[in-house]
């Protein structure tokens, strides 16, 4: 059976500016929350990370992943969501390993034992928490703009979200796709990164230019589980610009009045017109400290801790991963006893 066509369309993605934030914090939340209501995506651009810096923790993530495996191996993926995997994360949606390398860190206890010795890669950790306070600064402002949305209090989201206290679950990735070699066709299925939603309140996406390949499905067209068979849009990477999701916590934390928004980046496999090169991505997961209590304005979901969300949203993943397997075991078998 030949592979079916993904479907595309053009569609724009809201670009919303930070500048004069505290002059024009009507406006922008007026902004934020249409666009959190329709596309569950929007651009930020004049967000105040200097194009400079971005660049600088590219560079300082190429750097982690051009260390040989068996360093990277000394901080090891956990189920506290923090360290190193290398081919290792499997999406449901595809029932495949995603063809790449990420690195996960922390601000908090999670982080214990995972960050590398100094000596492996000297000012590794202070550049990289440098970055995150960055980012974490620029998540905040939208923080107070939701929660003005959903009728909290202006810092509900933002105390809920300290990373200065132990209990925080917030994440940095660096993501590092592997160069695809043009002549060998692409095996079907395989993706840089599987169609998935993310499970954390918003997650901010670096890009760098030229390294495109990151698709998107809106919140409110995606209508199968995995977004499969959906309409997708390319997002090409703008220098500088931040690229924001709604993952799952806000989507439940609003009474599902914003959208959660599945996403993957493809593999390579036009020479016309795709990317080929190795790409890295900095993706900054917004997680609430484990001891918050989640529950939207309206009650409508059973109230959960962070920790709660976290573990159910793993787990989750995993019983839809099973099936998903199981699902492709039983394909395996008939065609092997139609064959027979
Ligand atoms: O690398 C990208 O552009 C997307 C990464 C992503 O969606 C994720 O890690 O959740
Ligand atoms: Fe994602």
């Amino acid at each position: 059976m030949a592979p079916e066509q993904t479907k595309y369309a053009e569609r724009s993605i809201p670009k919303i500016s930070l500048h004069d934030f505290a002059n024009r914090i009507d406006e922008v939340t007026a902004q934020l929350i249409h666009a959190a209501e329709t596309d569950g995506f929007f651009g930020l651009v004049n967000h105040g990370i200097a194009l400079a810096d971005i660049e600088a923790m590219f560079d300082t993530s190429a750097s982690f992943f051009a260390l040989p495996d068996a360093t990277k191996a000394k901080v090891p993926f956990t189920t506290k969501n923090a360290g190193w995997e290398k081919n290792a994360q499997i999406r449901p949606s595809t029932g495949k390993a995603d063809q790449k390398e990420s690195y996960q860190m922390q601000f908090g206890a999670n982080m214990a034992g995972l960050w590398l010795p100094d000596e492996d890669l000297p000012g590794f950790q202070a550049k990289s928490l440098q970055f995150m306070r960055q980012a974490q600064g620029v998540s905040e402002k939208l923080m107070v703009c939701f929660a003005r949305g959903l009728g909290f209090a202006d810092d509900f989201f933002v105390k809920a979200h300290d990373v200065s206290r132990p209990e925080t679950q917030t994440v940095l990735r660096l993501l590092h796709y592997f160069e695809v070699d043009k002549t060998v066709p692409v095996p079907e299925g395989y993706y840089r990164a599987g169609a998935h939603v993310d499970w954390d309140f918003i997650t901010l996406l670096f890009q760098r230019a030229g390294q495109s390949g990151l698709e998107i499905c809106p919140g409110r067209e995606a209508s199968t589980g995995f977004g499969l068979g959906d309409t997708w849009t390319k997002v090409e990477p703008a220098p500088g610009e931040i690229i924001c999701n709604i993952g799952d916590m806000l989507m439940s934390w609003s009474d599902d009045r914003f959208k959660s928004t599945f996403h993957r980046v493809k593999t390579p496999s036009d020479p016309e017109v795709d990317y080929y090169g190795p790409r890295y991505s900095l993706a900054y997961f917004n997680q609430p400290c484990t001891d918050v209590e989640i529950q939207g304005p309206l009650k409508k979901y059973p109230m959960v801790t962070g920790a709660e969300f976290t573990r159910n949203a793993m787990q989750r993943n995993f019983a839809a991963l099973k099936a998903k397997q199981e699902a492709l075991a039983e394909l395996k078998k008939s065609a092997i006893d139609a064959a027979a």
